[in-house]
């Protein structure tokens, strides 16, 4: 290696790659320095060091060292997904929403979506508990909320977290609407899917979610029987007057099966959901059984889906159809 050559070498390792291959000409050797976002003492150092160094070369008799502050273009961050949100509903209250959602939050969260869950049912939450994290209050950075991250690791807020136990809730419709506006626009991070447990039928609070929210996608949860079907219908047509697309039907609390006997019988009715599916031309996206273990696992904050068996193979399906329906329409 020439000594010009090595001493090259030695610039570049020097200045982190920010020197110009040297030139030498009649005793003067000169360089380019890119100082940008370099303190000024380190550009001081820097250039010392450099001319030190040249000064050693056989035949330097001057450096030059001209400093350009050409910064380099700050790196892009990776572009961050848009928050979707995937509503969950029914016409019909008491038919499975709540235990739809948290589960189907578990089971798409499981695929390895990155999922939040947020309860929009401001006068009876119930996620908090389903989820297991009913102990804990989200902070505040900037007027807005930090979700709580239950004991599965997905982040989540629920009114439940922010009004004591039992305390009941006298608001007005606008009221209603700000504070599901606050857990919906609350700091998420790196979520990407907000899956949102709707209260039950068409009020205040559905009209500002679709309104202001624009959910990527509705789930319409309903029971087998016609009541709840019609009240499921009612929904629909919410979310299609609204131009928010449908995921599909979950038929929920289909066939009880005697833990004693193993006789199946069918308390709602069987088949309803499906055939209003078809007579709705929206996707039939499965049956989630009626079990006491399903039950007793909401319960007791441990939804079903983030375990093994048939009621979390049930969820695992319904969320399989969810995801590559948000895929396809991403
Ligand atoms: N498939 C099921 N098998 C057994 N119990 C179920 C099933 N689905 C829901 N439940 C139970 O039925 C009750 C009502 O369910 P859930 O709270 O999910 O309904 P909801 O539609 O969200 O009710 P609300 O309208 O009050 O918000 C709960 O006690 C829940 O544990």
């Amino acid at each position: 290696m020439t000594d010009l050559a090595d001493f090259t070498a030695r610039l570049t390792a020097l200045t982190d790659g920010r020197a110009s291959a040297p030139r030498l000409k009649e005793g003067v050797m000169t360089i380019a320095l890119d100082v940008g976002g370099l303190e000024h003492d380190r550009r001081d150092g820097l250039a010392a060091a450099i001319r030190e160094g040249a000064l050693t070369v056989p035949g330097v008799t001057d450096v030059r060292i001209a400093m350009t502050a050409e910064r380099k273009p700050a790196e892009t961050p990776p572009a961050k997904a848009p928050l979707r949100i995937l509503a969950v509903a029914s016409g019909k209250g008491g038919v499975g929403k709540s235990t739809l959602s948290a589960n189907l939050a578990v089971a798409l969260h499981r695929l390895g979506l990155k999922v939040g869950l947020v309860d929009a049912d401001i006068y009876g939450p119930s996620q908090a508990r389903l989820m297991g994290s009913e102990d804990q209050k989200p902070q505040a950075r900037e007027k807005k909320l930090i979700p709580v991250t239950g004991t599965l690791g997905i982040p989540m807020l629920s009114m439940a977290h922010l009004v004591e136990p039992g305390k009941a809730l006298a608001w007005r419709g606008p009221m209603v609407g700000n504070a599901l506006t606050q857990l919906i626009d609350a700091e998420w991070g790196e979520t990407e899917l907000l899956v949102v447990d709707m209260p039950p039928g068409t009020g205040d609070i559905q009209l500002t979610m679709v309104q202001k929210h624009k959910p990527a996608g509705a789930v319409i949860v309903s029971t087998p029987q016609d009541l709840a079907l019609i009240d499921a219908t009612r929904a629909v047509s919410l979310f299609h007057q609204a131009g928010v697309p449908m995921v599909g039907l979950v038929e929920n609390m289909a066939g009880y099966a005697c833990p004693h006997c193993g006789e199946v019988s069918d308390p709602f009715g069987h088949g309803g959901a499906e055939s209003t599916a078809g007579d709705l031309s929206m996707p039939f996206l499965g049956r989630v059984p009626l079990a006491i273990d399903i039950r007793r696992r909401s319960d007791a904050g441990d939804p079903p889906a983030a375990g093994e068996g048939v009621h979390a193979d049930a969820f695992h399906a319904i969320a399989r159809k969810v995801a590559d329906w948000l895929k396809a329409s991403a």
